[in-house]
């Protein structure tokens, strides 16, 4: 049982002031990273985007009958759909993520190029319909990577949860800028490692 003090995140417990800080601490981290990205110019990005499809297709192989959960790029993300145009071709199911519930895990749902999509929340478009999958490799856009392998997102918990949430844990790969690297998160024990992050100048982060 959680004292007065403390509250509980994804079963664990925590003291409220630790966690006061470490929300500060990412807090902060996030308005510098969300800072940079906007300073990007346009060429490097679409140099960065070129480096990082190059080394994500290098790393996935033959993805043939996989399932591949991708992300539809928002607030100066990589954009890699014509990544997901290309494994499309070669034979994986794409998928993007649908935001439900608030505060709970997202469904996958299935994604082809022209498929019909609506706005989901924060606006993001999302394919308006279909049964949710189960992916094998999840894709994740890094705000920012530590060197242990924790992802910075949003803000909102949905990767952590919707991670914690599926009976066989998938190849988790982050992609990002170069400058997303960061010393900690401060990881707490709901938050999931990635196996590997995939970085714009060309640099790969793997867990320890
Ligand atoms: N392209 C893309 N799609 C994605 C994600 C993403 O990071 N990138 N997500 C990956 O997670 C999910 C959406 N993430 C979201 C994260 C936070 C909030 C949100 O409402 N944030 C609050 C601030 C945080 C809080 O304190 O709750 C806000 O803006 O008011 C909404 C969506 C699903 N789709
Ligand atoms: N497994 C979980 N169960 C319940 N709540 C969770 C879980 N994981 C995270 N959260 C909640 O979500 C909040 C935000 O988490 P965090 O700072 O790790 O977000 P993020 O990983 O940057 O966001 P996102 O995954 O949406 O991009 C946490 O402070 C916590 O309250």
């Amino acid at each position: 049982m959680a004292r007065e003090d403390q509250t509980t995140i994804g079963g664990h417990v925590i003291d409220r002031a630790t966690k006061l800080q470490v929300d500060a601490h990412r807090k902060a981290e996030r308005e510098r990273l969300y800072a940079l990205r906007r300073g990007m110019p346009q060429s490097n990005r679409a140099a960065e985007t070129e480096q990082v499809i190059a080394a994500l297709t290098d790393r996935l192989g033959d993805v043939a009958g996989k399932t591949i959960a991708f992300y539809w790029p928002i607030r100066g993300e990589l954009d890699l759909r014509a990544c997901m145009h290309a494994l499309h071709r070669s034979g994986a199911t794409v998928s993007l993520p649908v935001v439900v519930t608030r505060a709970a895990p997202v469904e996958f749902r299935t994604w082809a190029p022209g498929c019909a999509m609506t706005r989901g929340i924060w606006n993001i478009p999302v394919p308006a319909e279909g049964a949710p999958q189960r992916p094998d490799i999840v894709i994740l856009p890094l705000v920012g990577i530590d060197a242990d392998c924790y992802r910075l997102g949003n803000g909102g918990g949905y990767y952590d949860m919707t991670l914690a949430s599926l009976p066989v844990a998938p190849l988790k790969i982050g992609v990002g800028q170069g400058f997303c690297r960061i010393d900690s998160i401060r990881p707490q024990p709901w938050d999931v490692r990635l196996d590997t992050a995939i970085l714009g100048d060309g640099s790969i982060i793997s867990a320890p």
